[in-house]
This record gives structure tokens, C-alpha cells and sequence, in this order.
């Protein structure tokens, strides 16, 4: 194998880039030729870290003013409806803004329902929290139309692939949390080639502190946490109103009785049973931890927990959205995130993850005795219908 060219994409960054090795066919005429490619995606990063961040704001003031209303009750959709179209269009504005080459976004909200009638009043809402968003962020010197809003959300259509860069966009990715005033997330990700590349998750309502049992909540129980994460670059964390990042791993724990693990709040989205079964096998003490949304990417990734556990039910196929920032959040920290039958998640294959059962999550020492434990359950389970 020779080695033909080295290219090193430029950046600017005051951390010292990250560069991730690819191997790719060279297109000279020697079939067995390769040439390497340095690639730093550190203008993608900061462009993410951007767009999630004002994203967050946004979603932040949508949920004080859902909670403080006593009149909407919590079964009224319509305001994280708005928080939802707001946050995609104010991460599509920006990511256009800043990275306009060849821009693709495979995102979960489109404005078909926006476009109907009667949905005016709503648009409008949508658009004055997106330009309000970007009046006080102050880098942009625009003012967005209507249309420009619900062209901005309507962006998100791509179907992504195995070809070339694609955003992935959750632009609230726990909308039940949300709701209740718990946990959610803004899960925003880079695939080239499809493979995530990078990975960027907001998360405004998670403590900046450790939230296991054993850990320590922060003097003011101070909440906001951005994670994100470069291939090849590991896992850092800083707090959402933009002080210094610090790196985080997985736990170190290898002993599954000192293990604790998460799963979705809502019995809908994951089969609670088939987790306790598992756990039960491995020898896991503590009570399950139950969080909305990639938080739980998150809380992993720094070692709050050791193991996420999700079955979705027969028939329900898991959206690359869900997963793209997550996985890559816990990859670079260290950790391994699989579907039940072992398999790394492919992100290649448009918008959905085609996988076997579930998805579990953990560090690389306890995967073998979780790997076993999920397949025995697994087992066990389906002989018991
Ligand atoms: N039936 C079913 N099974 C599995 N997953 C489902 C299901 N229905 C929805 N979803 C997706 O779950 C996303 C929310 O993530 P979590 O399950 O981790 O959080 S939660 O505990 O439910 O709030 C949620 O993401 P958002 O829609 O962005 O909130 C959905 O994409
Ligand atoms: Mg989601
Ligand atoms: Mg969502
Ligand atoms: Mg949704």
C-alpha cells in the first residue's frame, strides 16, 4: 500500500485540530494505490456548536413560557410544535450561513402542516422566535420572511446516504420531556460518507454535574450542558452559556453489580421488561435511571452511568436523528454503541437505522457480559409469548 497524497483540510481553532485518518481508492492508474486524507472538521464543529447553542436559547424561553402558562395544558402540543419548526430553522439558517457549500440536512420537521390553512398565526410565532434569536445573537444582519422560515425548515428534506456531507437534524429530540419540563435535547451531526463524522448535543436541562445516585449536584444545581465531539477528537463538555470545555470519558466500571443504566422515560419508546431482564442477568443493583432524550448520550458519555439499554416495540424503526450526535458523543468518550446483535449503527442508509431489536450502549470492558446478557434475554422473552 503507498501512500500518495496527505491533504490536511484548514481550520481555525484554538484547541489543536483533530485530524481523522481515512484511507480512500486513489485515482491513479495502480489498482493497489491509497491515498490517506487528513480531514479536520473543525469549521463543521464550531458551525454545530453554533447553531445548537442558539437553538437551545430558543427552546429554553419556548419551555419557561409553557411552564409559567397556567391556561395551555400539558397535553397542548402547539407550543413545542413552535419550539420544534423554530429550532430547525433557526440550525438550518445558521449552518447555511456558515457552511454554504453544498448544503444538505436530513431533519425530522417539515412544514407541510405549517402550510395549511389556519396555520398563519403559528408561522408567524415560528418567525418572530427565529429572528429574535438571531437579532440577539447579532452575527447575522438579516431579517427572515415567513417563507424564508418555513423554506429554512423545509431544508431538512434530504434523504442523506452513503454519498457525500449530510447535517442530521433533532431539532427537540424528547418532545414528551420537553413537555413536562424534563429532560431534551438538540441533536445535531455531520455524515461523510456515511459515517458520523461529527456530533453536537445541547441539552438545557441537564445538570452540569454528574446525575447518578453518587454524584454530586453542583452548588446552585446549575443546568446546561453542551456536548460535542469530533472523530478522532474525543468527547468534550462545556456548560451552555459558553464557558471553557473540559474532555469526558465513559465510566471505567467493569464490576455490572457497580453498573447503573439508563432507558427512555416513556414505557412506549422502550421495553422497560426486556431492560430489567437484562439488567437482572448482569447483576445490576441499581434501579433503572429513566431520561428523555439523547441526554442520556450524554450523562453517558461522562461516566454518570454505565449502560443505556433501548428496545423500541415490534414495528417501530429507529430514525438516524435519534442516534447520529448520541453515538458519536459516547464513541469518542470512549465507549460502544451497537444494535442487539452486535453491529455498529449504520448511518448510511438514508433516514432510518436498520438494525436488529435494539440498541445498547456501554464501555468496551462491559460490552461482552452486556452483549451476552441481551442476547439470553432476548432469547428467553420471545419463549415466554
Ligand atoms: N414507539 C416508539 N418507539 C421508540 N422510539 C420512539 C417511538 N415513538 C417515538 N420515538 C422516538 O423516541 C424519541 C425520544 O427519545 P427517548 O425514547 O429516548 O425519550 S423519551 O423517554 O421517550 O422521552 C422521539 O424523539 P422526538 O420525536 O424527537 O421527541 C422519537 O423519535
Ligand atoms: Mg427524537
Ligand atoms: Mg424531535
Ligand atoms: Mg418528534
Amino acid at each position: 500500500m503507498s501512500l500518495n497524497c496527505l491533504r490536511f483540510v484548514s481550520h481555525s481553532l484554538k484547541k489543536p485540530p483533530s485530524f481523522h485518518l481515512s484511507y480512500l481508492p486513489s485515482s491513479s492508474s495502480s489498482s493497489s494505490s491509497t491515498v490517506i486524507v487528513a480531514m479536520s472538521y473543525s469549521k463543521e464543529l464550531a458551525a454545530a456548536k453554533k447553531a445548537a447553542s442558539l437553538a437551545a436559547r430558543l427552546c429554553q424561553k419556548v419551555q419557561k413560557a409553557l411552564l409559567q402558562s397556567d391556561v395551555q395544558s400539558k397535553n397542548d402540543k402547539s407550543p413545542v410544535t413552535v419550539a420544534d419548526y423554530g429550532s430547525q430553522a433557526l440550525v438550518s439558517f445558521v449552518l447555511q450561513q456558515e457552511i454554504p457549500a453544498d448544503f444538505s440536512l436530513v431533519a425530522e420537521e417539515d412544514s407541510k402542516d405549517l402550510r395549511k390553512d389556519g396555520a398563519q398565526e403559528t408561522v408567524e410565532r415560528i418567525t418572530k422566535l427565529v429572528n429574535d434569536s438571531i437579532t440577539s445573537d447579532g452575527s447575522y444582519n438579516v431579517t427572515l420572511s415567513t417563507e424564508d422560515v418555513l423554506k429554512a425548515i423545509d431544508s431538512g428534506r434530504s434523504e442523506g446516504g452513503s454519498q457525500g456531507r449530510h447535517w442530521v437534524l433533532d431539532p427537540i429530540d424528547g418532545t414528551k420531556g420537553f413537555l413536562r419540563g424534563d429532560q431534551y435535547a438538540i441533536a445535531l451531526a455531520l455524515l461523510d460518507g456515511g459515517k458520523v463524522v461529527l456530533g453536537v448535543l445541547a441539552c438545557p436541562n441537564l445538570p452540569l454535574t454528574s446525575i447518578s445516585a453518587a454524584g454530586q449536584l453542583s452548588p446552585d444545581n446549575e443546568v446546561g450542558c453542551l456536548f460535542f465531539a469530533e472523530v478522532g477528537g474525543g468527547t468534550y463538555m462545556q456548560p451552555l452559556d459558553g464557558s471553557s470545555a473540559v474532555k469526558v470519558q465513559v465510566t471505567a466500571v467493569e464490576n455490572p453489580e457497580e453498573a447503573s443504566f439508563f432507558e427512555s422515560y416513556e414505557a412506549a419508546h422502550s421495553m422497560h421488561d426486556l431492560s430489567s431482564l437484562i439488567a437482572q442477568k448482569l447483576g445490576v443493583k441499581a434501579p433503572p435511571v429513566r431520561i428523555d432524550s439523547q441526554a442520556k448520550y450524554g450523562a453517558l458519555s461522562r461516566g454518570d452511568g454505565a449502560i443505556y439499554l433501548r428496545f423500541p416495540h415490534k414495528g417501530y424503526r429507529e430514525k438516524i436523528w435519534d442516534h447520529a450526535a448520541g453515538c458519536i458523543v459516547v464513541t469518542e468518550a470512549g465507549g460502544v454503541v451497537t444494535d442487539a446483535a452486535g453491529k455498529p449503527l449504520d448511518f448510511s442508509r438514508g433516514k432510518y437505522l436498520d438494525l436488529d431489536t435494539g440498541i445498547i450502549v456501554t464501555n468496551q470492558k462491559l460490552m461482552p457480559l452486556l452483549f451476552n446478557a441481551v442476547r439470553e434475554s432476548i432469547k428467553e422473552k420471545a419463549a415466554s409469548l
